[in-house]
């Protein structure tokens, strides 16, 4: 039977996990395990349950490793730049709303999913975001302190974004026709000249991307996993 006018529109989960790690130095980030589960079970177990399929994107060669959830969960060959993996996760999806979430970001609290989700049904276009709180300077040639930036209005942007699928692929079709990289989607999406949403995210989504990242999401695993139990 298809879906009806009514029906709530098909969902998918699209999860870059292609990217090999360099910084962190444990080879492909999307199997490092903390409090003993890989960064993309973590990602797919948040996810999975919200969604009506959840499209992975791995390494070449990579096997999917055991993320549950069955049947809900498949996975494509990513490309050489998170930009690219993006792009073959749309190609190989048909859904009508697209939740676009790092593997590097294993702690992706339910409420700021659901913010999302609603907010890109209901305008096209969101992401999570946390408003700066540091000082904000640029370097100046000898990489000491330039420019002080003012941080009022600025925003740091992170996971999920969700996007009509339509609305992120034409943004991409366009980016590579241009020779456009830009570090994430809703960036894409925003140089059309589109509206993105931004959704109050949360401290707890940060990206593991060095060792030092990777020791705090051990800790917090711990307390995570007990609230979650
Ligand atoms: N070619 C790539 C590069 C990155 N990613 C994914 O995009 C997310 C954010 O990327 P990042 O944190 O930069 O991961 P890596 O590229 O693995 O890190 P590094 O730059 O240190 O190698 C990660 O889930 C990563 O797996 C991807 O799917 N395909
Ligand atoms: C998509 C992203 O996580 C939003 O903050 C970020 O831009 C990814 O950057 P990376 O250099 O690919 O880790």
């Amino acid at each position: 039977m298809g879906r009806s006018l009514t029906s709530p529109p098909f969902t998918a989960a699209l999860i870059p996990a292609a990217g090999s790690g360099t910084r962190l130095g444990h080879g492909p980030k999307a199997y490092v395990e903390v409090g003993g589960q890989s960064l993309l079970a973590r990602s797919v177990a948040a996810l999975a349950p919200q969604v009506d399929e959840v499209v992975v994107a791995l390494p070449q060669d990579a096997g999917l490793p055991a993320v549950g959830f069955g049947g809900k969960v498949r996975a494509v060959t990513g490309g050489p730049t998170r930009q690219a993996s993006v792009l073959a996760l749309l190609r190989a999806c048909h859904a009508d709303v697209v939740l676009i979430h790092d593997a590097a970001r294993p702690f992706l609290p339910q409420q700021v999913l659901r913010a999302v989700r609603h907010a890109a049904a209901e305008q096209g276009a969101a992401t999570a975001a946390l408003p700066v709180a540091d000082t904000l300077v640029r370097e100046n040639a000898e990489r000491h302190w330039g420019q002080l930036t003012a941080r009022e209005g600025l925003w740091a942007v992170q996971t999920p974004q969700g996007f009509r699928r339509g609305v992120l692929l034409e943004a991409h079709l366009q980016a590579e026709r241009s020779g456009v990289q830009a570090t994430d989607d809703a960036g894409l999406v925003a140089r059309l000249g589109l509206p993105v949403a931004l959704v109050p995210g949360d401290a707890r989504l940060f990206k593991i991307t060095t060792p030092g990242d990777l020791e705090l999401a051990r800790a917090l695993a711990t307390v995570w996993d007990a609230e979650d139990a």
